[in-house]
């Protein structure tokens, strides 16, 4: 799509890149010129959501950047608290306004919290946002394949993108074989383990040596390889573009294989099982 980074193409025909910006945590106006950086430095696919109030600070930094609008790919999440389809199509409402955008490009319920039992209710929201002109693609985040199946029995839509935790200490082979059965691209986020011991880790490292690359780099091309769309975050133009710099190797299959055998059954982050953890 841009700066040689190739594209992907969604199961509803919208094209994204297959390299995004992450946002968490990334707001003010401190917010709007890290974003900026990241768009100059080449990122088109930028990840936000109503809860990390930052949706402003993303439409500022659209707004000041160069780049035609159709050209950038805009994502914001529905929080839990809003599930009910009432508050849902209020809540895109709310979301396209503190962007200052017409329309966002993926928007996707961010959390399944199934003890809420309102996640059916969510996705049909986001089905007739859709339709209304006020989202191009619709999608999901930590839905379980369960949850996957419940919304594809109800509703008849499949998701264009699932966004899971996914890092090389948590591959999430199920979920990522689910996903490609049913045509869903999965989004990987904390691609980089949010910068925790696995920056450090010696196989990783060794890796990186062969290929004089450094470790983030090589952990977003595993992303890559393993057909996810990384979203790292990265406060420092300078670590915007390292990590953008991964098409231009490959990992081979005993590069692959190593990393692939660094996950753990109890690898998260934080305790976050999508099938007990709720967000709101
Ligand atoms: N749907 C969901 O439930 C969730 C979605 N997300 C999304 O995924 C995005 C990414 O996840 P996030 O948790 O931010 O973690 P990441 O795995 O992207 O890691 C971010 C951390 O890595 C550091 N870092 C980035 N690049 C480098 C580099 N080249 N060298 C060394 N350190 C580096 C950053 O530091 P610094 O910023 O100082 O440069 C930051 O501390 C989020 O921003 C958000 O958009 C995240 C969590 C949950
Ligand atoms: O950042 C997000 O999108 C989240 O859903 C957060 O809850 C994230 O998982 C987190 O920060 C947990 O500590």
């Amino acid at each position: 799509m841009t700066h040689g980074i190739p594209s992907k193409t969604l199961n509803d025909g919208l094209e994204v890149p297959a390299i995004g910006f992450g946002t968490a945590n990334i707001k003010g106006s401190a917010g709007v010129s890290i974003i900026s950086s990241a768009i100059d430095t080449g990122y088109r696919l930028i990840d936000s959501a109503f809860n990390y109030e930052n949706e402003g600070a993303v439409g500022a930094a659209i707004r000041r950047s160069s780049i035609p609008r159709e050209q950038l790919r805009i994502t914001s999440k529905l929080p839990g608290r809003h599930h009910s389809y009432k508050k849902a199509v209020t809540t895109i409402q709310e979301s396209l306004l503190r962007a200052g955008l017409d329309y966002y490009d993926l928007y996707l319920i961010h959390w399944p919290n199934p003890k809420q039992e309102m996640y059916v209710e969510a996705w049909q929201a986001l089905i007739d946002a859709k339709k209304w002109g006020l989202i191009r693609s619709i999608g999901v985040s930590n839905f379980l394949p369960e949850h996957l199946e419940k919304i594809i029995h109800e509703t008849g839509v499949t998701p264009s993108m699932n966004q899971v935790e996914l890092h090389p200490y948590f591959s999430q082979e199920t979920q990522r074989s689910y996903h490609q059965e049913h045509g869903i691209t999965t989004e990987s986020w904390s691609p980089l383990g949010r910068a925790s011991h696995v920056l450090e880790n010696k196989d990783i490292q060794s890796i990186a040596q062969t290929h004089d690359k450094t470790i983030p780099q090589i952990i977003l091309r595993w992303h890559i390889q393993l057909g996810a769309l990384p979203l790292p975050k990265a406060s420092s133009a300078g670590r915007q573009r390292e990590n953008l710099a991964v098409f231009d190797f490959s990992l081979s299959d005993q590069e692959m294989h190593t990393i692939n055998k660094l996950t753990k059954p109890d690898g998260r982050i934080h305790d976050q099982d999508p099938a007990i953890y709720e967000e709101f």
